[in-house]
């Protein structure tokens, strides 16, 4: 049910793309995510919007991410910054990737202070045309911030002052970055209060909580209330690897399994992307 299908990552070209984009995928395409309980195929559309994940340790936040900066390793249209405290989950990606940070805070306050410097310029370029979002014709990339562990940067590495740095700039960064063409993709495996504030957590307009312990930390992640209206994912077997509910902004929270791709495949797919990012 959730096996690698190519036939939904990479889906059939409508008439008419323009000569780039037969060179690969484009960020603005909808990401395959997974299939529904109804065998469904379910797809976010990232581009002007940002997803949080979140669940507990081995419920499949990892494996999710990596659809989603699969998917973002294929299009010609985006960089990659990719901000992995355990290293070794976004580790394969990081030749494709613009900027690779591992377990290190001082180069994650670098690469997102430049990001927030350039969030700025955007805006600034905004202001000018007096328009309200980036498009690809104003000349600006998009990016893709693929975080897995928020926590690890805001609770465990690093001094108090650089924590909370960290959390500063990455709220800047989900608030303005939608409209400038800047997408956060962020993974916790605590979904608490003080991780994912709500003041945060609304800003996200894609969610996905895999297994939670509490549903508490299921709302954190869905959004209060849902627990209480019988979405929860407290409710999700634990041997129910890489199942979650998803909930797209306004929406009812919708079960999928997400597609697992191997490690072999991730290869496979980061070779095919510096090919085509060198062709582009
Ligand atoms: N969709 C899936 N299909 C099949 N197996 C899966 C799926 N998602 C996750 N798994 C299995 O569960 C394991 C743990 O998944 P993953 O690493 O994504 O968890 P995680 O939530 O990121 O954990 P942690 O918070 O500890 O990093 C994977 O190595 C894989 O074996």
């Amino acid at each position: 049910m959730s096996s690698f299908d190519p036939r939904q990552v990479f889906p059939r070209r409508k008439p008419g793309v323009t000569p780039t984009r037969w060179l690969g995928l484009s960020i603005y395409d909808p990401i395959y995510l997974g299939v529904d309980t109804r065998g469904k195929a379910v797809h976010v559309t990232l581009m002007y919007r940002n997803i949080l994940l979140g669940g507990e340790p081995g419920a499949g936040k990892s494996v999710a991410l990596g659809n989603i900066v699969a998917h973002a390793a294929l299009c010609i249209d985006v960089d990659l910054i990719l901000i992995d405290g355990k290293i070794v989950e976004l580790l394969p990606y990081a030749p494709v990737a613009e900027e690779f940070v591992g377990n290190d805070m001082n180069k994650a306050l670098r690469v997102l202070r430049k990001l927030q410097a350039d969030l700025d310029e955007r805006y600034l370029h905004l202001a000018r045309t007096g328009r309200k979002k980036i498009v690809p014709e104003d000349g600006f990339r998009a990016k893709l911030v693929a975080i897995d562990e928020l926590a690890y940067f805001t609770v465990t590495v690093g001094t108090k002052e650089q924590q909370e740095e960290f959390r500063t700039l990455i709220r800047d960064i989900v608030a303005r970055g939608r409209a400038a063409g800047i997408i956060v993709v962020a993974a916790t495996q605590r979904p608490s209060a003080d991780i994912v504030p709500t003041s945060l957590r609304d800003l996200f307009g894609y969610r996905l909580a895999f297994r939670c312990a509490t549903d508490s930390s299921s709302d954190i992640i869905l959004g209060t209330g849902w627990a209480s209206q019988g979405h929860t994912a407290v409710d999700i077997a634990p041997e129910s690897l890489g199942v979650g509910l998803l909930r797209a902004e306004g929406g009812f929270p919708r079960r999928l399994k997400t597609a697992y791709l191997n490690d072999n495949q991730h290869r496979q797919i980061v070779r095919r992307a510096v090919h085509l990012r060198r062709a582009a």
